[in-house]
């Protein structure tokens, strides 16, 4: 299988994460974007096995009192990543952006939606789905190791219980997917899925930004660790990007970071799931110590951090 080199992948600077603040600047109105597995929860051999720490959960609760707009882009189901964020509520754009559940009572022009739940879900084709699946386990039938994913809206198959099976992964799943026109494979670390064509963490992102209650400029942050996460890099650090949705804010050129030290589209890095909690606290130091200063004195302290905004470039 040949991969396509992304002309504009290019290497990723290194953010310490306990300094993330210093790359902050209180000029901007920022929203945060954050994938789930590989970057708010650690992996494990079963998805179902998989959870955000506490600790985690509570950073995030607090970032949000302070009004920053925080909202979860995943390849997880809807319900799943719900459960996993649990009592947190957040928007979800879920599925790879396949089911979208907003906080506010605006709904996405985008797909069909369910306007009474404030959910948006792409139309997808059930009968379909059932063959897709059924498809699979038959295929899969002289296999021990693998686990089948049934999602609503997709099949996923996992072989990291036993990754020699890559390569017969990726031949059972492009074998069924010659079969369906309409949808499309994505690749994840150590999973591959079948979905409908059209959805991607970069439309999702757009999506969610331009149901967002923000007035000022607008600077979007989106940290992930896997391929699909390629796209939210490429749309948060495109400050065209959101014209493509008509987002109402002005809108900054944004900021990628990638968890990971893999080829990638996203400016920054940071190395490790760890790393990014500890990203967090420091994000969430930032709006505590502005909260704590006069707006005088917030603008002066903004203005002397040794390198302010130097992500835009
Ligand atoms: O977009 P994400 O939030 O990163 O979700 C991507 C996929 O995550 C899950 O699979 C991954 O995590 C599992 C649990 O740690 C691991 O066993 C698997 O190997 C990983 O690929 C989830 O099961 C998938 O549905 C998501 O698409």
């Amino acid at each position: 299988m040949t991969v396509a080199i992304n002309p504009s992948i290019s290497t990723p600077s290194y953010i310490p994460p306990n300094t993330f603040a210093d790359y902050l600047s209180n000029q901007y109105h920022y929203c945060l974007f954050l994938d789930m597995d590989g970057t708010l929860a650690d992996f494990t051999l079963n998805p179902k096995d998989s959870a955000i720490p506490n600790a985690t959960l509570t950073l995030l609760q607090k970032i949000q009192s302070h009004g920053v707009n925080v909202a979860i882009v995943t390849g997880r189901s809807l319900d799943e990543a719900k459960k996993m964020l649990s009592p947190l509520q957040l928007p979800i754009a879920a599925t790879h952006g396949l089911e979208i559940a907003f906080d506010s009572k605006e709904d996405s022009d985008n797909n069909s939606s369910n306007s009474s739940d404030n959910i948006s879900v792409a139309h997808v084709d059930a009968t379909e789905l059932t063959t897709i699946r059924q498809r699979i386990i038959q295929s899969c039938l002289p296999y021990r190791d693998f686990t089948i994913e049934n999602k609503p809206y997709s099949v996923a198959l996992h072989y990291r219980c036993d990754p020699t099976l890559a390569d017969a992964a990726y031949t059972i799943m492009s074998t069924v997917l010659n079969h369906h026109s309409n949808w499309t494979l994505k690749q994840g670390k150590y999973v591959w899925e079948i979905m409908p064509k059209g959805a991607d963490k970069g439309t999702a992102i757009l999506t969610l930004l331009k149901n967002m209650q923000v007035s000022e400029d607008l600077c979007p942050i989106f940290i992930g660790d896997d391929i699909t996460d390629e796209a939210g890099f490429i749309a948060v650090q495109d400050k065209n990007g959101a014209k493509t949705v008509k987002t109402p804010q002005k809108t900054v050129k944004g900021m990628g970071i990638k968890v990971g030290d893999e080829r990638t589209c996203a400016h920054y890095y940071v190395h490790s799931v760890h790393e990014v909690r500890v990203l967090l606290e420091s994000f969430l130091s930032f709006f505590q110590s502005h909260l704590a200063l006069p707006s005088d004195l917030a603008d002066a302290h903004t203005s002397s951090i040794k390198n302010p905004m130097r992500h835009v470039i």
